[in-house]
């Protein structure tokens, strides 16, 4: 495949430029050159370059195993790394403390203390981060069905999530890091989580990485999608660009054999039709056989994900 796309803008010139806490303005908030992570004899991330700019709502999707927490805890500083990192402009291993002051980084939004009642997390939470505002979490708790009274022990998990987002919302970071934060919950929670995301934390400086499996639900609130597939980033691009860069091709059973010779990363069905997807534009001819469709973000992670036996036309 073609060199991933940079999900950002470059920075601007260095002259205009004013420094934010560790790093200039229109730095991007994280950097990675060549990051890679081994446990012992595994290589789990490998060779990844990516950046990841101011007010940007980034997925990082993979099937299982694709390392997508290893590197969620590489970018907070809880596992080592080869290659360059930078997170806000500090090393997330060296500079740690620091890089909390600035970042939320929820492992699991479902697991808090169950003896606490909420008002007593807003003060457990205000004694311990700098950054934190009881009042807003006030504030943001009012969007949800949890009371300040209420015990962790007598919600349910979706409810244990809403509190957990707002005690993290209502920190004062430039950079949220959440891994599979909507795992276990309805489909309401779900909405209900991303809504108050988006609404109440996102301000168009702040970025969130998101990974997650609920590859369908989340493609309308992205910006971008970092995708990895066995350590390995096999996209890096604005949702924006996709249309550009893909092709969709819905076409007559008659056209398979021609469809296919074009080399398409992908053959599937799309409501009863038959489909192919292209990484980049087939000849004319073949558009000429189907009618182009906005590919899915789904498609793409079959495509990019499969396993490559299954998916030989995909260059490595
Ligand atoms: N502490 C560890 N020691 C050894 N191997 C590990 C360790 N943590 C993770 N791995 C391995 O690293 C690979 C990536 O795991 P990781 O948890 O990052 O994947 P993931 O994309 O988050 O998966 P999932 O979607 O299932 O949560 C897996 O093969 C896993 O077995």
């Amino acid at each position: 495949m073609a060199p991933a796309a940079a999900a950002s803008a470059p920075a601007g010139p260095a002259s205009g430029r004013t420094r934010l806490g560790g790093m200039m303005s229109g730095e991007p908030l994280i950097r990675a050159r060549g990051l890679g992570l081994q446990y012992g004899s595994k290589r789990v991330l490998d060779g990844l370059d990516f950046e990841i700019p101011a007010g940007r709502v980034v997925g990082l999707l993979g099937h299982n195993g694709a390392g997508k927490t290893s590197l969620m805890r590489a970018l907070v500083g809880l596992t080592g790394h080869e290659g360059e990192l930078s997170v806000l402009g500090l090393s997330p291993q060296r500079q740690r403390t620091a890089l909390l002051q600035s970042l939320c980084y929820i492992p699991d939004v479902a697991i808090l203390p169950r003896w606490a009642r909420a008002s007593e997390l807003i003060t457990l939470m205000a004694g311990l981060h700098p950054n934190f505002s009881a009042e807003r979490a006030r504030q943001l708790l009012k969007r949800t069905s949890v009371g300040l009274n209420d015990k962790v022990k007598t919600l349910s998990r979706g409810m244990v999530v809403q509190l957990h987002l707002a005690l993290v919302a209502a920190i004062d970071a430039r950079l949220m890091v959440l891994d599979e934060p909507t795992l276990g919950l309805d489909v309401l929670s779900r909405k209900a989580f991303y809504e108050m995301l988006i609404d109440e934390w996102c301000d168009g400086e702040r970025s969130v990485l998101i990974s997650t499996h609920q590859v369908e639900e989340v493609e309308s609130l992205l910006s971008d999608v970092l995708m990895l597939s066995e350590g390995r980033l096999v996209l890096n691009i604005p949702l924006a660009e996709v249309d550009e860069r893909f092709v969709a091709l819905s076409h007559d059973p008659a056209a398979a054999d021609a469809v296919a010779a074009a080399h398409p990363i992908l053959r599937y069905r799309q409501q009863g039709q038959s489909a192919a997807l292209f990484d980049g534009a087939p000849p004319p001819e073949v558009q000429a056989l189907g009618q182009r469709m906005r590919p899915s973000l789904v498609d793409l992670f079959v495509a990019l994900t499969r396993a490559p036996e299954l998916n030989p036309t995909i260059p490595r």
